[in-house]
């Protein structure tokens, strides 16, 4: 008999014929208790679960006692409880890599858009404001040779640091918990404390996971470090900024803007202050949304739950020690 497994998010056909080729497949549309008691046996006698953006938590666990394999659409996992999952001998698997260039190039477009003012100034166009030569209340500020600060110098911002350097000749600083080699010498990366991260780059970039450690790392105290000219990005987790705090900062002009592909709120509520600020590009968690990286995503996913629940797990594991 095949394996049984829980589906809570939707895949492409081809993907989703896989899946059931190894498995036998409950869909359902997302974790909530409701739904839980709606499918009770075939939670209990899951093995496998697939899906992203919902939360995994001990109270699901219990209701799941033959689960041995998770598997996130998703690199970063800071909604399934992980340390309950391994406790009980559960994997943990996700799709790092694959996104990695994606996420990279969304970051360089929140870069570009912040500074050049592209989305506030298509809109006047848009609106008929173009009624002459522009003058300097639609100018921008330059990208190249601006210095960049990167923290959470991993897959992602690496990748970042590329672009930077090759792509705009900026100088890369980066904040981290041990030097970066590869990215000090391929992109002439600088590690430095957070601080003088903070007041030197014209552009801080955040693309860290959301961890005890990292919730409001970025708050009054971070903003005010940071020159008035300073650009603002986040493509990380939203909690990991205080978003009042930026509110406040881009408000009182104590940074220049923000670029923010993450939030606090997702989705983000429509009365929100950020979306009444011109100096703030907003995004809806794109970060690796384009159509070849989500379905990439998504086989990665595939196989590694059929990996896991194999017992051929080589890679994308979050919490390997359950292997041992
Ligand atoms: N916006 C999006 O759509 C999107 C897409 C992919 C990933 N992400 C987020 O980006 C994160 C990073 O992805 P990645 O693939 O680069 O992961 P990664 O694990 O390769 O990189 C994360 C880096 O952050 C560092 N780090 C962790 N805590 C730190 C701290 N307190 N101080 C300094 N550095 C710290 C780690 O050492 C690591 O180098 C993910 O966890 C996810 O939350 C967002
Ligand atoms: O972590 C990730 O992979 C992205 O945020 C998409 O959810």
């Amino acid at each position: 008999m095949k394996p049984s497994v829980i589906l809570y998010k939707a895949l492409p056909d081809d993907l989703l014929a896989r899946l059931e080729h190894h498995f036998t497949v409950t869909r359902v549309d997302d974790l909530s208790p409701e739904t839980v008691a709606q499918h009770a046996d075939a939670f209990a006698s899951a093995e496998g679960l697939l899906g992203s953006s919902e939360k995994v938590d001990s109270a699901l666990l219990e209701k799941m006692p033959g689960l041995r394999a998770t598997s996130t659409v998703s690199v970063g996992y800071d909604n399934f409880d992980v340390d309950a999952l391994t406790q009980r001998g559960i994997l943990l698997m996700h799709t790092p890599t694959v996104l990695t260039e994606t996420v990279a190039d969304t970051m360089m477009t929140l870069v570009l858009a912040t500074a050049r003012r592209a989305l506030e100034v298509a809109d006047r166009v848009k609106n008929g404001e173009w009624t002459g030569s522009i003058g300097p209340d639609w100018f921008g500020i330059d990208v190249h040779h601006k210095t960049l600060g990167i923290v959470g110098m991993g897959r992602i911002g690496l990748a970042l640091a590329q672009r930077a350097h090759f792509g705009f000749s900026m100088p890369v600083l980066y904040n981290a918990r041990s030097h970066h080699r590869e990215a000090e010498e391929r992109f002439n990366a600088r590690y430095c404390d957070l601080d003088t991260l903070l007041a030197e780059s014209d552009f801080v970039c955040v693309v860290l996971p959301l961890t005890e450690e990292t919730r409001h790392k970025f708050g009054k105290a971070q903003f005010a470090r940071m020159k008035n000219s300073a650009i603002f990005i986040n493509a990380g987790r939203g909690p990991v900024v205080d978003e009042q705090a930026l509110i406040d900062a881009l408000k009182s002009g104590e940074i220049h803007a923000a670029g923010l592909d993450v939030f606090e709120q997702e989705p983000l509520p429509a009365d929100s202050e950020l979306l009444k600020l011109p100096n703030v590009v907003a995004l809806p968690h794109i970060g690796s949304a384009t159509h070849e990286t989500r379905y990439n995503m998504a086989a990665c996913a595939v196989d590694n739950l059929i990996d896991a629940l194999q017992g051929k797990v080589e890679k994308n594991c979050v919490n390997p020690q359950v292997l041992k």
